[in-house]
């Protein structure tokens, strides 16, 4: 078998278009779960605009997520990514991918709702974790067991993240299988 990826096939893109309409689509899932890698293969693929949640808060605070966090603490921080994930709803539509609490906060999660189709990176803990034990970009994971934080996190958020217009298995394969399985995810939805 070759192992030479497929591209995704038009008649899918299409029907994923199609699905998703003027809508924004909006990546969420834990840390290490693919949003901002996977979100910015299926705006390519979609051929819709695409940013990052964190990449704009960044920009605009001319800071890095470590230094809003150390700084300001992280009341600010998400304070400041409800007032930026809602701007960029607002100018839509675009392909969003969100840090992994945002959609865990009350107000952002409620404008995600209100303008956004969901998609939810549900992946185990191993998966998440042998992602980012790599990078220490990660403010919520310096403790003295990042991998425990991690769980934690897990048990806290997952039953948030369900609530999700869609959800995709993030897991150990390419990251196109991956967006092949976000498109067919909208392919399927259920026509309104
Ligand atoms: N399906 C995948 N296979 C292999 N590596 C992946 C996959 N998805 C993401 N990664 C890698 O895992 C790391 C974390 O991914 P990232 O997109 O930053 O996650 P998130 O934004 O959800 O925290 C990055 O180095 C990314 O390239
Ligand atoms: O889970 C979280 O609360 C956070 C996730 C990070 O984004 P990623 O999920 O893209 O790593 C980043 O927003 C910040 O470090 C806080
Ligand atoms: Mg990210």
């Amino acid at each position: 078998m070759s192992d030479v990826m497929e591209p995704v096939s038009e008649a899918l893109i299409e029907r994923a278009k199609a699905a998703l309409g003027r809508r924004n689509l909006v990546f969420i899932g834990l840390m290490g779960a693919g949003k901002s890698a996977v979100g910015r293969m299926t705006a390519a693929a979609l051929g819709i605009p695409f940013i990052d949640s964190d990449h704009e808060i960044e920009r605009v605070s001319r800071m890095t997520i470590s230094e809003l966090f150390a700084a300001y603490g992280e009341e600010e921080f998400r304070a400041l990514e409800t007032r930026v994930i809602k701007r960029l709803l607002n100018t839509g539509p675009r392909v969003v991918s969100t840090g992994g609490g945002a959609y865990i906060n009350e107000r952002t999660r409620r404008h995600i709702k209100k303008q956004g189709l969901s998609i939810w990176l549900n992946a185990e803990l191993d998966v998440l974790w042998e992602r980012v034990n790599k990078r220490d970009t990660r403010p919520l994971l310096k403790t003295e067991n990042p991998k425990q934080t991690l769980e934690k996190l897990m048990h806290a958020r997952y039953p948030i993240y369900a609530e999700a217009d869609l959800t995709v298995i993030s897991r150990d394969v390419k990251k196109e299988v991956m967006v092949e399985e976000v498109l067919a995810a909208l392919a399927a939805m259920p026509k309104k």
